[in-house]
């Protein structure tokens, strides 16, 4: 199953067959790099391994006319201009949930294709998704059009779920950032949320919203105490997950509206995140109103 627009396709396609040499390549890049990345975070050896090998390949598909990381400063200009052609800009998270590489746990590499010059609301996003290094690698592919679960392997795609759905009753729950540092109408909202549902979380988004896809639930990563913008970047992170939960029926949320319709100031901006079912989503604007 491809998708029908070619540069998104090249881009997805790209994306899946590197998956697998990321996969491997994960093996001795577990360390630290001296370096920060823009957000002030310690780059692993694996981040700003990953971004290059990405970006060197997204960045020369004919239609990709930017790439821009959550490991690098500025945006990479690779051919037409977004805001004044028909290219495209595409935005990677090239390693999520990296803090994950030192105890072996789920991590992902999540991307959005935007038809607009970054950084661009996430309403302009043609396309987005994810891989999961899991026990097995999958990938989830979000257009207009189709929303499809792969498993890959060896660069090959196949199908699992044609029309992944956020099922109805929600199951699990994840939420980031230190109890403490939670405001109160936060913390009084996640308390009712973990007397109904299961907590599941693993500290990687990807791996964190993929249970949510699976099981029904919410996901988020509120503002906090001593950040009230959060963690989360709304380029890398917030934009292409909250495309892919909306798609897949559900909400997303900064706390207030729709992560879609954030007007972004900075390419390395942070939000809240908060995605899952309609019903929860709706419950913590409230909670947080
Ligand atoms: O360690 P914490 O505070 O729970 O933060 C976990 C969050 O931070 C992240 O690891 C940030 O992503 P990166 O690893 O891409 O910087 C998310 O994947 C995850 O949801
Ligand atoms: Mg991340
Ligand atoms: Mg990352």
């Amino acid at each position: 199953m491809t998708v029908s627009d070619p540069v998104v396709e090249s881009v997805v396609a790209t994306i899946s067959r590197s998956a697998t040499e990321i996969r491997q390549g994960l093996i001795g890049r577990r360390g630290t790099v001296d370096e920060e990345n823009p957000s002030g975070e310690t780059q692993a050896e694996a981040d700003v391994w990953a971004d290059e090998l990405l970006g060197d390949r997204l960045a020369a598909i004919d239609g990709v006319g930017q790439y821009a990381s959550e490991e690098r400063a500025e945006i990479v200009d690779c051919g037409d201009d977004p805001s004044s052609t028909d290219a495209y800009a595409v935005a990677v998270d090239p390693l999520d949930g990296s803090s994950n590489l030192k105890s072996n746990n789920a991590m992902g590499t999540i991307f959005g294709v935007y038809d607009a010059a970054l950084p661009a609301r996430g309403d302009t996003l043609v396309a987005a998704g994810f891989v999961l290094y899991g026990p097995i690698t999958t990938m989830v592919i979000a257009t207009d059009e189709l929303i499809t679960e792969y498993e890959l392997s060896g660069g090959e795609r196949t199908v699992v779920d044609r029309d992944v759905t956020l099922p109805a009753e929600p199951v699990v729950y994840g939420f980031g950032g230190r109890v403490p540092d939670w405001p109160d109408d936060f913390r009084a909202y996640a308390r009712e949320i973990e007397s109904e549902l299961k907590l599941r979380y693993g500290g990687a988004l990807i791996g964190d919203v993929n249970q949510v896809l699976t099981y029904g639930g919410t996901f988020g990563y509120p503002g906090l105490e001593s950040r009230p913008e959060g963690k989360l970047r709304l380029q890398f992170e917030g934009n292409p997950i909250g495309y892919v939960v909306e798609r897949a029926g559900g909400r997303s949320s900064n706390g207030s509206q729709s992560l879609l319709t954030v007007e972004p100031d900075d390419l390395h901006d942070r939000t809240p995140v908060h995605v899952g079912n309609e019903e929860l989503i709706d419950r913590l604007e409230d909670a947080l109103a």
